[in-house]
């Protein structure tokens, strides 16, 4: 197949002539046919090498060594090039130079050695009660201009690795591979279709079997919630006919239209709302903000909602788009329209009898990002107060998912308006739960990134085994390099410290969650609880702990 030369239009390239000279260029247009570019000269010359001004160069060149009818050519040349990918590639990882170059190889060296099987459509499907994945976006158009480097890694089988760059004490950089596992891990080339069947799909399949089902989309602002919710983006314009929303709606029209559900006699009501600073706004009613109340049953009631009775899916798709427009937005430092508030799309099944009795009930959530305050763009304190808001509700929720995890007799639903809200779904047998964290592979979102995971592995671990793979991994290498060396701390004492630092950021990132969710009144409380607590003590009595597990094996 012949090379499609147009691709090389706009492109850089540099001219070597016989006389020796180096020109760099840019490609104004093609000929096909002959496969030849029409050059233009650049500001930068250089002579043999040597980098020369443009006006004293060309003068130069022109007096010794361009034959006269060449003269007035020296601003434009034809010339054969050769499409990029026919060019020789130098190097091991060819590819133009970057910033930190070096971590990007050990990246690199990295991924060749894991042998990688992405989620496929071809895949089981397995049931689970609460169900946690996560979803890796591409890099996009500014972080690849800036030549970011993509430091998550997906192997295949619910893994995802995260290549933390690290620099040691005498500035010499190294990877800390920090690996995670959830129930299903989705990467860059996922498509929003591929990520529903693994993850609401089978919730759709389970309102008709009478269960109250959730699905939320969590993750740092710009790591593709509304992409994967709402539909993908083509431009500013937002396909969605291809989000989540849609294609459960989609699904649960197959399902009311299938024999096997006939004689449940059923309807199905849309109704969508936003949580914006724990207040609840009607998203198909021209944002009216209506009031949560519980009633004596302890049944919690959105005063007012607009419930539409549907039979389309392109109706869905219409309220989704009528909701969507008028949604609470601002801006991030990574996302110019970045969504504040948390969008609920609720799909219920209602009897056909008088009282239209509840069957089954599926909430879509597209969460506010979990970025801090010093993320956001303004920096006045109703921005300050809308971040701790969302965070207070973010935490509320990990803390419902897990009591749910825990078949915990308290769920602490009154912690925020969105659990409040969601309280049926975290109640009883009958609950249903996914959560899809999104991550943005750059290496300057590495920390939200691990932020993200950790959340999404605190949803689903207790607290005593909450440390991750790589903490214990520490303690292990640890305490190996203790028992080798009969107790010589000098040799340990390098992965002591790595335990130690992983063990600190743990604290840090728990002490952050509860920052951000009570504000600063009760960071004084938990100040005092620090330094209750002998962090050195707390240390050695984790680290003796691996130790006995260790010699008991
Ligand atoms: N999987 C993906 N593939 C391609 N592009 C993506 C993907 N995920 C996100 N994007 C793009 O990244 C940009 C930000 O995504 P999106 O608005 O969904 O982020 P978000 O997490 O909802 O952010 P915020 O919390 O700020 O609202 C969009 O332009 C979107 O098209």
């Amino acid at each position: 197949m012949e090379p499609d030369l147009s691709r090389l239009i706009g492109l850089s390239v540099q001219i070597s002539r016989s006389d020796g000279r180096v020109h760099s260029a840019t490609v104004k247009s093609v000929n096909t046919v002959e496969a030849t570019a029409m050059v233009e000269w650049q500001e930068k010359n250089t002579c043999r090498g040597k980098e020369v001004s443009k006006s004293t160069h060309i003068r130069d060149v022109c007096r010794k060594s361009v034959a006269p009818q060449e003269k007035n050519k020296n601003k434009r040349l034809s010339c054969v090039i050769k499409p990029p990918e026919m060019q020789p590639k130098k190097g091991k990882f060819a590819e133009t130079y970057r910033p930190n170059q070096k971590i990007y190889d050990m990246i690199q060296e990295f991924r060749e050695s894991l042998e990688i099987t992405p989620v496929s459509s071809t895949d089981q499907i397995e049931p689970h009660k609460i169900c946690v994945c996560v979803r890796k976006r591409p890099l996009n158009k500014q972080e690849i201009i800036r030549k970011e480097i993509d430091v998550v890694t997906i192997p295949g089988n619910g893994a995802l690795l995260v290549h933390e760059p690290k620099q040691k004490v005498d500035l010499t950089k190294y990877l800390d591979n920090q690996i995670f596992h959830f129930d299903y891990s989705f990467d860059e080339t996922a498509t929003n279709g591929l990520v529903y069947n693994f993850t609401a799909k089978p919730l759709v399949q389970s309102i008709f079997e009478g269960c109250m089902a959730t699905c939320f989309a969590y993750g740092q602002t710009g790591s593709g919630k509304t992409h994967t919710m709402g539909g993908d983006f083509t431009g500013k314009q937002q396909n969605s006919a291809k989000g989540i929303y849609a294609l459960a709606a989609q699904d649960v029209f197959t399902h009311l239209n299938h024999r096997k559900y006939a004689k449940l006699d059923v309807s199905a009501y849309v109704s969508f709302f936003e949580i914006y600073n724990g207040k609840v706004f009607d998203l198909l009613n021209n944002k009216a903000k209506l009031r949560v109340l519980e009633d004596d049953r302890q049944q919690v009631q959105v005063v007012g909602l607009e419930e539409v009775c549907v039979t389309t899916t392109e109706e869905v798709i219409r309220m989704i788009q009528t909701g969507s427009a008028c949604r609470t937005s601002g801006q991030t430092s990574a996302n110019a329209n970045s969504s504040r508030s948390h969008a609920v799309l609720q799909i219920v099944l209602r009897r056909n009898d008088r009282a239209t009795t509840l069957h089954g009930k599926f909430s879509l959530v597209d969460l506010a990002g979990n970025e801090r305050g010093t993320d956001v763009c303004s920096n006045d304190r109703s921005t300050l107060v809308e971040t701790a808001e969302i965070n207070r509700s973010l935490l509320a929720l990990k803390e419902c998912i897990r009591s749910l995890g825990k078949n915990s007799e308290h769920i602490p639903f009154r912690m925020s308006t969105l659990t409040k809200v969601l309280r049926d779904s975290f109640i009883g047998e009958k609950s249903r739960t996914c959560m899809i964290a999104m991550v943005s592979p750059g290496m300057a979102s590495c920390e939200y990134t691990m932020n993200t995971l950790r959340y999404a592995d605190r949803c689903i671990l207790s607290f005593h085994v909450l440390t991750p793979f790589s903490l214990s991994q520490r303690a292990e290498e640890f305490v190996t390099a203790m028992e080798k060396t009969s107790y010589n701390l000098e040799a340990g004492l390098p992965h002591l410290l790595e335990y130690s630092q992983n063990l600190l950021g743990l604290y840090r990132s728990l002490i952050l969650d509860f920052v951000y969710a009570f504000e600063f009144s009760l960071l004084f409380v938990f100040i005092s609880l620090i330094h209750s607590t002998d962090m050195v003590l707390a240390l050695k009595s984790a680290v003796d702990q691996e130790r006995q597990i260790r010699l008991k094996h």
